[in-house]
């Protein structure tokens, strides 16, 4: 049986760890215990995108880890990738659906948005994405999100829930304890220069959630 989806969600970025140290810091925050990771990497050209996707893909596996591209259902199916990222404007869930299967992640944009989280509920996402939370270096402009509406989510769906924007390991409790499943990092996490800190930012994010129950064995 696979995994539930929770934990600490790794998102690179281009400008923080240029050219491949996206590889060396990817797996210090693999090292740190992040559960998923997702590339994203809007500036790069495609043969480069596909490089990079597929070493990552491969520490991942690695690492037990999931691997997620953002934006690119191609690319996704390309590297066998464990699924996609969409936003509100990168193409059809149905479309992902097609190029990559029923077996495959696709996570969904909602914003701010209950609406937007049931429709993408509806079109079949494996889990929804809510946020900005907080002030985001990455992303300032992203839409706002609440607690009360993450809060409103968890009581409304069952899917996983990621929490994004402005994440740290100062705030995350919160998020999780208002109902994420999911916290999505990138400053927080690939903003430090040397990968020792990483790892360190990975591990106090990984703390932020609860350790699972303890079984006897029989
Ligand atoms: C887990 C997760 N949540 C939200 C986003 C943002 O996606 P999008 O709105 O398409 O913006 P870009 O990341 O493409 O700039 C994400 N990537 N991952
Ligand atoms: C991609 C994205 N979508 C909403 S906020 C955000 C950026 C998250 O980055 P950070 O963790 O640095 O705020
Ligand atoms: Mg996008």
């Amino acid at each position: 049986m696979s995994q539930p989806l929770q934990g600490l969600y790794a998102i690179t970025d281009p400008q923080l760890t240029p050219g491949d140290r996206v590889l060396s810091a990817a797996e210090a925050a693999l090292r740190g215990g992040a559960t998923l990771l997702q590339y994203r990497d809007k500036p790069a050209d495609a043969d480069t995108r596909r490089h990079r996707a597929a070493r990552l893909a491969l520490l991942c596996k690695d690492y037990g880890a999931r691997f997620i591209v953002n934006d690119d259902a191609a690319l996704a199916a390309e590297v066998e990738a464990d699924g996609v990222h969409l936003g509100q404007s990168d193409g059809a869930v149905g479309r992902a659906r097609m190029l990559l299967g029923d077996d495959k992640l696709i996570g969904v944009s909602c914003h701010g948005r209950l609406d937007l989280a049931q429709k993408a509920a509806d079109e079949g996402a494996d889990y929804l994405a809510l946020g900005r939370f907080f002030e985001s270096r990455t992303k300032p402009g992203a839409p706002p999100a609440s607690l009360d509406t993450l809060r409103e989510a968890r009581r409304r769906f069952s899917l996983p829930l990621v929490a994004i924007g402005g994440v740290n390991p100062h705030n995350a409790r919160q998020l999780i304890e208002a109902g994420a499943d999911l916290v999505a990092v990138i400053h927080a996490l690939f903003g430090h220069a040397d990968d020792a800190d990483v790892e360190a930012a990975a591990r106090r994010l990984h703390a932020a959630f609860p350790a699972p129950p303890f079984k006897e064995s029989q």
